[in-house]
């Protein structure tokens, strides 16, 4: 009771921000200066026009417009009194409100004498006021000129005008047929509340908080809205079509963001109007042609967004799905992705082209294994790679758990092991364009004595290679033409980080690429147009501001991606790095099926239940599945997230079946090293043997 209750201490929360890096920039001293402009720029007191040069000439423009317009607003201010000051005179001569009351009480024929002479006598005080008016009038031109008609004809005016100024939500005095409206919300803040309205974004007696005016950023307008409290920016990223519609643009011309950070909510939207179709353009090239060489840890710059801000796709430990109906550019898209790994020399490519065409011809200069073709001989030999690649992994592993803790902290590969070329670990990436053509494939394999058909194994082998390939340095691109559920089978799918998904023909195609309801929060890439080749919707690994984003990919014809791979091929002589059937080495592949069959756990019988564990423990050896036997360490906060339970408990609860926190050096993701606490692998191994030998035995 006492060890566990030692263990119980050690076992606190692990916090990020344990340690401090004094390595940092420390604060420096100010002068009064520097705070006076530091307070002015940051301060919410003084306004935005007086800090930002950019937005005060917007402010200059929009009060010149005003000035321009106000004459036009004054006018129509003036009609809508008169004519409001006459419905008014209307109701009043005729009596209409007692008419109506005596109406109501069914009183009409015995109140018509008294209806009759009220009108009478309204009608005469209408004419007897007509008239003084007209004398009085007349008087004054004859002593004074006509300088009093005019003052008298401004005072009328500015207060019909004051009657007939608009108010928020008055009804009737919209027209029935609005002119054009695109640009109008622009210089009315009110066009932006009715459209909000109209869309049913917000109610009728709501309105919104314009956190900025509307300002000229690239070839659109931009505004950033609150919206009334209880609402959410997520609701209008969904509803984006009818506020289009209400806006009277076309959706594609919209942008909706919700703004993130210190600066957002969850109710701040940020909304952006192209003037015209974004994606109509011209297309860009590719900036990978102007650089001579790319690191293939770093994003590879994949299209432009609607704003034309710059969108890169990381690939490294990660995995990305293609899928789109043909001809829209998938082919081009994951030659993008690749074309990073290129020109990276200490990158191992295997590209298998099911399409057979020429699309993919120059990456054989390159390629360590490459194939082109659509028979079952071909899918065979893919069969082949990818059993070796799961041998390459799982020897990964073991390698990188013999490696000392500086050079491979966590049994994950880091950039200086990809590019040690005596542990040849390099950054591995499995191409496969119509991936369906082998999944779908019925040959008949035997693996272990288990008959399946090529296209299931080869389903199993991509499905183990993309939940323990990433980590161990394998990239895997797949693109499809058919992403139903039926040919990506939906454990290969679910763990492949990235998605890419260009035009398909309806949303549960969308979901079965960008994932589950995606469409009902915004993301249905069956509303792309046919002619907008190449763009499609990105929804990246890991954590960034939007869930998903419409991408414009860069352009790179044939004689762009012979000049890469080229390029490609360059580099790689230089460093000594061309292997395999770009080197003219037409190697086999070294096969190990039996262990491959075992670690796939094809023709296996299914693993021992892991139920008869308490919990905690029967949680994490679920969670880690085959990771138990090949990673070595396991930080206590990938657990508690993983398994979302509360970590001081989960610490006890630990420490009660037997398992003790250890700490380890680690590298974050900007390669500085931390500390951090987590659990032996060996140890959850040892507690849950030592469980069972218990039960068994009791
Ligand atoms: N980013 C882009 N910008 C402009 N046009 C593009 C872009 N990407 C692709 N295209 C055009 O789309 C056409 C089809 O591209 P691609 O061959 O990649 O389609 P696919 O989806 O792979 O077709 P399939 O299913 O037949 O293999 C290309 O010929 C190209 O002209």
């Amino acid at each position: 009771m006492n060890v566990d209750e030692q263990a119980v201490e050690k076992a606190a929360p692990v916090y990020d921000a344990e340690l401090v890096d004094d390595t940092l920039p420390q604060p420096r001293r100010r002068t009064r200066r520097q705070r006076l402009a530091r307070w002015w720029t940051r301060s919410p007191r003084v306004p935005r026009a007086l800090k930002d040069g950019a937005y005060a000439r917007q402010v200059a423009k929009d009060m010149i417009a005003a000035v321009l317009r106000l004459p036009w607003r004054y006018l129509r201010a003036v009609v809508r009194g008169f004519l409001a000051a006459f419905r008014w005179w209307r109701r009043w001569v005729t009596v209409h409100d007692y008419r109506d009351a005596a109406e109501h009480q069914e009183k009409l024929a015995d109140k018509f004498i008294q209806i009759r002479e009220l009108t009478l006598f309204r009608w005469r005080v209408t004419g007897a006021v007509a008239a003084s008016a007209v004398v009085v009038g007349t008087v004054l031109v004859v002593l004074w000129g006509s300088r009093p008609l005019w003052i008298a004809a401004a005072v009328i005016s500015a207060a019909l005008a004051i009657l007939g100024r608009r108010k928020d939500g008055s009804p009737g005095r919209k027209p029935a047929l609005a002119g054009p409206r695109t640009l109008a919300w622009t210089m009315d803040p009110q066009v932006l509340v009715d459209a909000f309205r109209d869309a049913k974004l917000i109610g009728k007696d709501e309105t919104l908080r314009l956190v900025e005016r509307a300002l000229r950023v690239g070839d659109g307008w931009a505004v950033t809205v609150d919206l009334p409290a209880t609402r959410k920016a997520a609701d209008v990223i969904k509803n984006r079509e009818a506020l289009a519609s209400a806006l009277a643009v076309d959706e594609v011309q919209l942008i909706v963001e919700r703004v993130r950070g210190n600066s957002g909510h969850a109710g701040r939207v940020a909304l952006w109007v192209a003037d015209e179709d974004p994606y109509a353009a011209p297309p860009l090239r590719t900036p990978l042609l102007d650089v001579e060489r790319w690191d293939a840890w770093r994003p590879v710059p994949f299209g432009r967004d609607a704003r034309n801000r710059r969108i890169d796709l990381p690939l490294v430990w990660t995995s990305l799905l293609i899928g789109a109906i043909p001809r829209q550019g998938k082919t081009f898209a994951a030659r993008l992705a690749t074309a990073g790994l290129i020109l990276d020399a200490w990158t191992r490519l295997y590209v298998a082209d099911f399409k057979a065409g020429k699309d993919w011809d120059a990456a054989a200069r390159v390629a360590h294994r490459f194939m082109s073709g659509d028979e079952p001989e071909h899918v065979l030999a893919l069969m082949d790679w990818l059993v070796e690649l799961v041998g390459e992994v799982q020897g990964r592993y073991r390698r990188m758990r013999d490696l000392d803790d500086e050079t491979c902290p966590e049994s994950k590969i880091t950039p200086a092991i990809s590019r040690d070329t005596s542990l040849n670990m390099p950054i591995t990436a499995i191409i496969i364009d119509e991936v369906q053509v082998p999944l779908e494939d019925r040959t008949p394999v035997e693996v272990q004595g288990k008959k399946l058909t090529a296209g299931e194994y080869i389903g199993e082998l991509l499905t183990w290679l993309a939940k323990k390939g990433p980590a161990a340095g394998i990239v895997l691109i797949l693109a499809t033409q058919r992403p139903d559920s039926k040919t990506i089978p939906s454990g290969l799918r679910a763990v492949l980080g990235s998605r890419f998904a260009l035009r398909v023909m309806d949303w549960r195609d969308s979901n079965i690429v960008l994932g589950e309801q995606m469409n009902t929060r915004g993301y249905d890439s069956s509303r792309l147009l046919p002619t907008h080749k190449g763009v499609g919707i990105l929804r990246p690994d890991g954590d960034t501001e939007a869930l998903a984003v419409t991408v414009r990919t860069y352009y790179m014809p044939n004689d762009d991606w012979n000049t890469l791979c080229q390029r490609g091929r360059a580099l790689r002589e230089a460093a000594g790095t061309l292997t395999g059937h770009a080197a003219g080495d037409a190697v086999t592949p070294m096969l190990d099926q039996a262990a491959v069959a075992r670690v796939i756990g094809a023709g296996q019988p299914a693993a021992e239940p892991s139920v008869e564990l308490p919990e905690p423990l029967a949680s994490v050896v679920h969670y880690l599945g085959d990771d138990l036997d090949v990673r070595e360490f396991i930080p206590t906060a990938e657990l508690v997230e993983a398994l979302g339970v509360e970590p001081t408990a989960f610490g006890k609860q630990m420490g009660d079946l037997g398992c003790r926190p250890d700490r380890r050096r680690v590298a974050g993701d900007e390669g500085e090293v931390r500390q951090i606490r987590g659990y032996l692998t060996a140890d959850i191994h040892a507690a849950a043997e030592g469980w069972r030998a218990n039960r068994g035995s009791s």
